[in-house]
């Protein structure tokens, strides 16, 4: 049962109720859209989350598995002890996401405010074709889209346009300069890039060296010397791939929610984005202002380029939310690098982002980010990905590297830096796929660190970004007091997803799916019931037996060693997500991702992962989620 205990709010109303209504009203109008994507040979982007296509090159890897359907206890369902819910949430049925207001209208203009399309073209009949690199969407397609049927546009007349797509990009997208980061502890050596030919989307690392890594006791080789070059950027013809929302029960068509446009390898993240750090309490709750680099959510992205301090993001919380504009005016900013901009933050709040074509630079592939924070990510070469740099991330890294859970994490290869950013480095766990399917599950029953709690609690920070994001899926959800505020606390946020999916009944959610057909689906907010996680589970493997038992052993796998991991044992796991990668040879893994908000605990403290969490304990309900995965994936395949 839900109880209600809300943290101190004693702030005061930023919004009258009756703002609040006409902003509401305003946003009612619009049409939530997600996977516009431009198929292009460089680099593509599905949705708010950075969502790309990935063609690679052949790989016939045969999967060879001789796993058993395991035996699995039955699901358990707890609910942490001590969450702290919103109640209307929580009794609230589930409202459908917006989409039915689509029809009627015509043509959509981008709304940057909230990463949604809306009606402002209306009288429109034909694609608009706009300026300031608009892309327009026909109201017959988008009438069909909100039908729940796929729209492939550029396949007929016409659907989607991308227009004018910028030169600015291409660049942007130019003088990409690697080297590797002589920071944190002398660990790499920073060695001079060279600058690319004009023209071309061109990377070279022609002195690339990294020494040893060191960190404590554990000690990385690093990546040798390399020298890629990609493909220069050209056109696209996007496409509008429609994913459908799980149906809850008694729904009877999809939703459809979120838009990101992509132009020939960027795109244009729609999203709302209020500033924001890694999460309130800094990445993984340890904030190194020399060092930090604050991640930028989908509902967060603040822009071209994310580094800042925790300092300054707190600062920016505090700010006011940008007011909301069409897409038309603020594009031009979106193609500003920030130091061009004016002030030193005001480039932080552009709400909508480009991102430079995400390119593998050997196998040229489009990349796919599934979930997490627009713009984090950047090819590396061989391989290898960029991610923007978090030290908690690095640290958990680092140690996983010489922990018995090296095989089920991404290899790890050190800092490096790319356009004054550091990221960290390491493997592209797609790489050895082709036309892979893929599926992010964020794991554990808590989705925030106990340092959020309490630093919400001594500080209580508006997320109006928030408010905006729980509205647009249950208009009901906010109390009245949010209501007022037109804002909720990261952590009312953070439960209320939480008991909206399944994270709190089942210690898991699925955050996205991506196919190989290209089709992908972000919208599993609502999929709670253990029903509607097997039948996104069925769909996301088509049916397949082979892959649910390959699925099944990797997952069996993982949990004996997570049994006995010396890190999982120490590490306070949240908001950690499995990465479930198949493709049609049959070669099906699951890696761990994403160590931003993974925390070592003090000595001699430990976690089983499996008991309910109550405030101060730090359980994460990791191995719980686990669990009633693997007896999902049992049931399933006993069921086949
Ligand atoms: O999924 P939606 O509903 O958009 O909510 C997101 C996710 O929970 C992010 O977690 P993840 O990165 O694991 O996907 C979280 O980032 P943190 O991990 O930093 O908490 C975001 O917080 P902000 O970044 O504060 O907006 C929050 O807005
Ligand atoms: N090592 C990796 N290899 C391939 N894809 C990855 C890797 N790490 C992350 N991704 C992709 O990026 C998405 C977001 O990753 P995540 O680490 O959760 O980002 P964030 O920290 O921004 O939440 C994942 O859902 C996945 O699609």
């Amino acid at each position: 049962m839900c109880t209600v205990c809300r943290m101190g709010q004693s702030f005061s109303s930023s919004s009258s109720s009756g703002g609040g209504h006409n902003a509401a009203q305003a946003r009612a109008k619009k049409v939530r859209v997600r996977g516009l994507v431009c198929l292009t040979k460089t680099g593509d982007r599905l949705d708010d989350n950075s969502m790309k296509t990935k063609e690679l090159r052949s790989v016939h890897t045969c999967w060879q598995d001789n796993s058993k359907v395991g035996k699995c206890a039955d699901i358990s369902t707890h609910t942490p002890k001590a969450l702290l819910l919103n109640e209307r949430s929580c009794s609230k049925q589930h409202v459908r996401e917006n989409l039915t207001l689509l029809k009627g209208e015509t043509s959509l203009s981008i709304d940057a405010s909230f990463g949604s399309v809306s009606d402002s073209q209306s009288g429109e009949s034909e694609g608009l074709r706009g300026e300031n690199h608009e892309c327009c969407v026909l109201r017959v397609d988008m009438e069909r889209v909100s039908e729940g049927v796929a729209v492939t546009p550029g396949a007929g007349s016409s659907a989607i346009e991308c227009l004018n797509t910028p030169d600015c990009v291409a660049v942007e997208a130019t003088n990409c300069v690697f080297s590797c980061s002589s920071r944190l502890d002398k660990e790499m050596t920073k060695t001079p890039g060279v600058t690319s030919a004009p023209g071309a989307l061109k990377t070279s690392v022609p002195t690339w060296r990294c020494d040893t890594f060191k960190h404590g006791e554990e000690d990385q080789p690093l990546s040798s010397p390399v020298e890629q070059v990609a493909s220069p950027f050209t056109g696209t013809i996007p496409k509008l791939i429609v994913t459908h929302d799980d149906l809850d029960p008694g729904q009877d068509s999809p939703q459809i929610s979120d838009l990101t446009l992509s132009m020939g390898g960027f795109s244009l993240d729609l999203h709302h984005d209020e500033d924001s750090p890694c999460s309130d309490s800094g990445c993984g709750g340890s904030p190194a202002p020399s060092l930090f680099h604050r991640k930028l959510s989908s509902s967060s992205s603040a822009g071209l380029s994310s580094a800042s301090s925790f300092e300054e993001s707190e600062d920016d919380f505090t700010g006011s939310d940008i007011e909301t504009s069409s897409l038309s005016p603020s594009m031009c900013n979106m193609f500003v690098r920030p130091d061009e901009l004016g002030g030193t933050k005001s480039w932080r709040k552009i709400k909508t982002m480009v991102h430079s074509p995400f390119v593998s630079f050997k196998k040229r592939y489009p990349w796919v980010q599934l979930a997490g924070h627009a713009g984090n990510f950047q090819a590396g070469e061989n391989g290898k990905l960029l991610k923007k740099y978090c030290q908690c991330e690095q640290l958990c890294l680092q140690q996983l590297m010489n922990d018995k859970l090296r095989p089920f994490v991404p290899g790890y290869y050190g800092v490096v830096q790319h356009n004054d950013q550091d990221y960290n480095l390491m493997d592209d766990l797609l790489a050895e796929f082709d036309s892979p399917s893929i599926m992010d599950c964020k794991m554990g029953s808590r989705t925030y660190l106990e340092e959020e709690l309490m630093k919400a609690r001594e500080h209580p920070r508006l997320r109006k970004d928030m408010y905006e994001k729980m509205v647009a899926v249950d208009p009901s959800a906010p109390s009245p007091e949010e209501r007022a505020q037109q804002a909720v606390l990261k952590p009312d946020y953070m439960q209320w997803r939480e008991t909206l999916s399944s994270t709190a009944t089942l210690g898991f959610r699925i955050e996205g799916i991506k196919k190989a057909d290209g089709t992908c689906n972000t919208s599993f907010k609502k999929t709670k019931c253990k029903e509607q996680v097997m039948k996104a589970l069925n769909d996301f493997v088509d049916g397949n037996t082979q892959l649910l038992r390959s699925y099944l052993q990797r997952l069996e796998e993982l949990r004996c060693v997570l049994e006995i991991s010396d890190f999982f044992k120490t590490h306070e796991v949240v908001g950690s997500s499995l990465l479930f990668v198949h493709d049609a040879s049959g070669l099906a893994r699951v890696w761990m991702i994403d160590f931003g908000k993974t925390v070592k605990l003090p000595s001699p403290q430990t976690l089983d992962h499996r008991t309910p969490w109550a405030e101060g304990n730090r359980e994460d309900g990791y191995l719980w989620g686990l669990d009633n995965l693997i007896q999902i994936f049992g049931e399933m395949l006993q069921n086949s």
